[in-house]
């Protein structure tokens, strides 16, 4: 084959320039090359069993591409978010050349191991990037050519890097378009398999061009919700990922959901011409599940809509819901890396208030120092979302954040989540073994989520991982090495746990280099900025904004619920009273206008008769039986209302799965 010259443009000069620079600050000597050993065997096996849904769904795009590039003196390799590489495939001759600079599984070709080349630099640009002979930062690499383009999750997330290199003589243009289409079709799959039951909608300005590599793709939930999108979509749209997100398919597209699935009951229908709100026109053709589509559970999702509408680019519970579906739990599942447009960092929480801006600062001091942190807080307050912030500021950012929920876990199968098993462990579905969250975690960030849930029996055998920073699976016989960040939420008292000794002292002292209470919303003296960032992300065009009534109304109540509860006010609010109009007393829930409106008399104000909504009128006796009593009642009658349906009992009730959780538990009352 000819060689082709290879296309200069300013913008990849300078993405080169940018890498030299990184390289020669990293201290890496271009002779000798980085010291970046081979990983051993059970590394690479780790690495290996930690990707396996990436690699399931690359392996036959793998196949196919390296059809196309067959005797060019080249391979197809595929690499994790860290560069380490997972598979590779190639001409056995050049394999051999290959191994000689470790291009190979096991190798890591992160910019920091080997210079800028071109996995490693697309890691860190996150952009489809070509490496050519000179460009190579390490002489020894010179003599190849390599395209490789990044892989993204439904959420923007990096998965990692497919590539193809090959000897620097047989560079040919179109390998670059080769990669990139093929990372395109690993992530469409991926899409369809996070969101198999969803329906799915194929979109593009020209009708032919629907189900092409160049289709967009988003996933819709049964209530109108989009949960995910494709790259494609993102281009089409001119969309972040979380502003998709953010819409329904009704603001996006102007259809509502019932319509059309009714309109494509027929499988042949002809595609659906639609517009955006900025004036692009698409063509649209569903694909969906039809036992899973049927009109009663669209039904029962548009209920379910008008106490709980769209969503936020912070994880909402229909989000968590989604992740704890079965297929987000197969163990396979790398867990997300955080990308800036989909968690805040620590400096998108300071809203002005100076408790939060005393935690923030005293996180910033200890961050990055290996020192544990341990969040308290009443339910609501925002743990979650400070732990994901705390993660995402971090150096481990681009690793990935595990959360436990300790609450949520029946106590028999925390064991097994947390430090996974090995095969022929356990019987039945879980014969195949598993790696534990804690594995997951490696790199990055494990979030401890109610840790007073831990069950005392569990909590010396995490004591001992945390310590000796290696996790032996249940059933397995060789220890597996781990490097994770932890912080640990609360809303218990573990001091008064460890006095009545159902929480270990020691592990309290493991966990606690850093404990931080986060004050409840009713303390805060950020509301009005809050209200206006949430109005921002649940409605970014058109926001709508607080009447002077419902202001006072938010003065005056005391948010048991927190930030939560105001999400999930704000969220009903923006739904009821329409793009870019005023929020009135009746667009907010009547449980909440009743409860705030008893506050402000107790306070001794009043709403303006002419503002109050109809159901102030209604009268409420003091209850005979304690209120937290009652509270755990209702919890358990919604539960059962909803079938056992944790999620959906939360959701419907405006209080976290946590909280539903303890209710259940709590059967004394
Ligand atoms: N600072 C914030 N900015 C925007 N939204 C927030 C903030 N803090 C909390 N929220 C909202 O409140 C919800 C609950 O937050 P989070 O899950 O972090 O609370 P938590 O304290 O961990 O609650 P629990 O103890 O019940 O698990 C989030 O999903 C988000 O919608």
């Amino acid at each position: 084959m000819t060689p082709l010259s290879v296309a200069a443009s300013p913008a990849r000069a300078s993405l080169i320039a940018n890498s030299h620079l990184r390289c020669e600050a990293l201290g890496i000597d271009p002779v000798r090359g980085a010291d970046e050993a081979l990983a051993g065997r059970p590394e690479l096996a780790l690495a290996l069993q930690r990707n396996e849904r990436l690699c399931s769904h690359a392996a036959p795009v793998m196949e196919m591409l390296f059809e196309q590039i067959v005797d060019s003196q080249s391979m197809v390799l595929l690499t994790d978010a860290a560069g380490t590489v997972l598979h590779a495939i190639g001409d056995s001759a050049f394999l051999s050349r290959a191994a000689r600079v470790t291009l190979q599984p096991g190798a890591n070709w992160s910019e920091a191991a080997q210079g800028t080349n071109a996995i490693g630099t697309a890691l860190i640009e996150e952009v489809p990037t070509l490496i050519h002979a000179d460009e190579h930062y390490v002489r020894s690499n010179r003599f190849l050519t390599c395209s490789a383009a990044p892989i993204l999750d439904p959420r923007g997330n990096i998965l990692g890097v497919l590539d193809v290199s090959g000897d620097q003589r047989g560079y040919h243009q179109h390998t670059m378009a080769l990669v990139k289409m093929s990372a395109r079709m690993i992530e469409n799959h991926w899409l369809a398999d996070d969101h198999r039951q969803a329906l799915r909608l194929h979109f593009h300005p020209r009708p032919e061009f629907i189900g092409t590599l160049v289709e967009g793709i988003v996933a819709v939930s049964p209530d109108g919700r989009i949960l995910g999108a494709n790259r494609g979509a993102l281009e089409l749209t001119g969309l972040s990922g979380a502003a998709l997100r953010a819409h329904t398919l009704s603001t996006l597209m102007g259809v509502e959901i019932g319509a059309l699935v009714d309109r494509f009951r027929h499988p042949l229908g002809q595609p659906l011409a639609v517009t955006l709100p900025d004036g692009r026109r698409f063509h649209l053709q569903p694909r969906f599940n039809w036992p899973v589509w049927t009109a009663s559970s669209l039904a029962s999702a548009a209920t379910e809509r008008s106490a709980d509408a769209t969503s936020s680019a912070l994880p909402t519970p229909l989000d968590r819901a989604d992740l704890d579906s079965p297929v987000a739990d197969l163990p396979s599942r790398p867990a997300p890396r955080t990308a800036p447009s989909q968690a805040p960092g620590l400096q998108a929480l300071h809203s002005g208030d100076p408790q939060i801006a005393t935690v923030v600062d005293k996180i910033r001091r200890v961050m990055d120092r290996d020192i544990p942190i341990l969040l308290l807080g009443e339910t609501g307050t925002g743990k979650e979302v400070f732990a994901r912030a705390i993660h995402q500021d971090s150096r481990r950012a681009r690793q990935p954040f595990v959360a436990v929920n300790c609450a949520s876990i029946p106590e028999t199968l925390i064991e097994a989540e947390l430090f996974g098993y090995e095969e022929g462990a356990f019987t039945g579905a879980r014969r195949r073994g598993a790696v534990g969250k804690i594995v997951q975690a490696h790199g990055g960030t494990l979030f401890l989520d109610e840790i007073g849930d831990m069950p005392l029996s569990l909590q010396a055998h995490l004591l001992r991982v945390l310590q000796e920073r290696q996790v032996m699976p249940l059933g397995g016989s060789r220890s597996i090495p781990v490097d994770v960040s932890v912080v640990c939420a609360t809303h218990r008292n573990l001091r008064e746990m460890i006095q009545a000794q159902t929480f270990r002292e020691d592990l309290y002292y493991r966990l606690n280099g850093l404990a931080l209470k986060l004050p409840p919303l009713r303390e805060r003296s950020d509301l009005p900025t809050l209200v206006e960032r949430l109005l921002g992300q649940l409605a970014p065009e058109n926001t709508p904004r607080l009447s002077g009534p419902v202001r006072r109304l938010f003065q005056h109540c005391s948010w048991p619920g927190n930030v939560r509860q105001l999400h999930n006010v704000l969220r009903t609010a923006c739904v009821m009273a329409g793009p870019g109009q005023e929020v009135l007393p009746e667009h907010l829930p009547d449980d909440f206008v009743e409860e705030a409106r008893q506050a402000m008399q107790a306070a001794g104000q009043r709403l303006i008769a002419a503002e109050e909504p109809q159901i102030a009128s209604s009268g409420i006796t003091p209850p005979s039986v304690p209120l937290h009593a009652l509270a755990h009642q209702t919890i358990r009658q919604a539960v059962a209302q909803c079938d056992g349906n944790i999620s959906l009992a939360a959701r419907r009730l405006g209080v976290s799965r946590n909280t539903v959780y303890r209710a259940l538990r709590n059967t004394s009352d």
